[in-house]
């Protein structure tokens, strides 16, 4: 390296080449639009979440699934108009293979199922925490991803299997201290819209747009929805039914209007009778304008809500019991939903309700003089065999300075590794909480 070539340099003088400055540019530190980083202590607070997503599916016997963030944008082909295929974060990769990020995990799942078809042994019950992907053309400032924690139970045709998935929602909700006060849950079934439309005989085909049209109930004035369901092909008597049982607030009246042999009606019995027996009776009613905006969904629907009324859905899910079928599989009964880590937080912020996290070392060991730093290495190694963790210090630092490290990690104890000390295997211990300091023989430190 000729002298001029010395760039920064290391701490040691060590000649460092200097960069081409030619081919520097300043790079953005950002991270891609729509999309974050989770420093330290978002990471906590993340972990922690999912920490929760975790115990709750330990608690209700599910077993963890993960796919492939990236699919064949043929999974999520559906001709039925849902946002989340106008969204798709889909591209030709290298290979001319249409691909795309997941936008959600239930068509990896079901695409794993029949990928293993009969060596499973139903019921399955599987969960799955995933970061999602969507492309919003005009970026309203949403984001492009989120982390989805999926439960899903496969090969279960009746309610019993939804009223286990809503038990489980609401456990995790306890958990975090949410209450029947806080949030709640609006159940339905598309039955209703099926009762309706085959009584007006519309053809099967347009089940999945028609309810992907009504879900925008509430996003869009009711004279679109109307003008949308038209050009479906859905007869204006028929439109005029669907949205008047919409309307229904209370179970006694469906059975009034579709009669007590519609299965709408006694899915939903008995999906009450169930949250009875599973004690949630308090969280759920019936809302017969869920609809909720995936084609997929055949039977019960389910969707968390903040009682406030200021946030967007928490949760949603329901029975699928087609999908499967729709990927060239057997025709196998399911139901499942989806919990993003998006609304629930800002949930737990305007609760009052977001965990104190912070780094937490239990020891901060440190030598007295560079002669030593190998012996705190040893030290280091000594106390992390016995399952303890330690903030080794690194360099030559002075003693002000390893106090306000100490201090920043929380460390319970500071351990010092000093000269005469050494001589007799012994190393300093001050407990940072009091103040209290003694020596303590090597092989004694636990
Ligand atoms: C509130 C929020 O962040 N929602 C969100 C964010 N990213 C997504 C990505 C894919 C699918 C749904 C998504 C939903």
């Amino acid at each position: 390296l000729t002298p001029n070539a010395v760039g920064s340099g290391g701490r040691s003088g060590a000649l460092s080449p200097a960069p081409i400055t030619e081919d520097l540019q300043k790079i953005d530190v950002n991270p891609p639009k729509g999309t974050r980083d989770f420093p330290p202590e978002d990471m906590r607070l993340r972990n922690w979440l999912f920490y929760h997503f975790r115990e709750v599916s330990r608690l209700f016997g599910f077993e963890e699934v993960d796919f492939p963030v990236l699919e064949s944008e043929a999974l999520y082909i559906r001709k039925a108009g849902e946002e989340i295929r106008d969204q798709l974060y889909c591209f030709e990769d290298r290979g001319n293979r249409r691909v795309a990020l997941r936008p959600e995990l239930t068509p990896s799942l079901a695409r794993l199922v029949i990928q293993k078809g009969k060596s499973l042994s139903l019921p399955l019950k599987w969960f799955a925490v995933g970061q999602c992907w969507r492309y919003e053309r005009m970026t309203r400032g949403r984001r492009r991803e989120h982390y989805q924690w999926n439960m899903d139970i496969i090969g279960v045709p009746e309610v019993t299997a939804e009223a286990e998935l809503i038990s489980s929602i609401v456990t995790f909700f306890k958990r975090l201290g949410i209450t029947a006060s806080d949030v709640g849950f609006k159940v339905s079934s598309r039955k209703v819209l099926q009762e309706v439309l085959r009584h007006y005989s519309i053809p099967e085909a347009l089940f999945g747009k028609v309810c992907i049209i009504i879900d925008k109930i509430e996003k869009i004035p009711v004279d679109d929805i109307k003008n949308e369901l038209k050009s479906a092909g859905v007869s204006e008597e028929a439109i005029e039914q669907l949205l008047q049982v919409l309307s229904i607030k209370s179970l006694t009246k469906l059975e009034e209007i579709l009669g007590d042999a519609c299965e709408a009606v006694a899915d939903l019995k008995q999906l009450f009778s169930l949250a009875e027996k599973f004690g949630y009776s308090e969280w759920i009613q019936f809302d017969a304008s869920i609809v909720r905006g995936l084609a997929y969904y055949t039977g019960i629907v389910f969707e968390g809500f903040d009682r406030g009324g200021k946030l967007r859905a928490i949760c949603g899910g329901g029975r699928y019991d087609r999908l499967l079928s729709t990927f060239g599989g057997d025709d196998i009964p399911a139901s499942g939903f989806g919990f993003g880590d998006a609304v629930i937080v800002e949930l737990l912020k305007e609760k009052g309700l977001l965990p104190e996290l912070s780094l937490q070392v239990e020891n901060i060991v440190c030598a007295l003089d560079p002669g030593l730093q190998g012996a705190a290495a040893t030290v280091a190694t000594i106390l992390r065999g016995k399952g303890q963790s330690v903030d080794l210090v690194l360099e030559n630092k002075p003693l002000k300075w390893v106090f306000k490290r100490a201090a920043r990690i929380n460390a319970n104890r500071l351990i010092l590794v000093g000269d005469s000390e050494w001589q007799r295997g012994m190393v300093g211990v001050k407990i940072l909480s009091s103040g209290e300091q003694h020596e303590i023989k090597l092989d004694e430190l636990e």
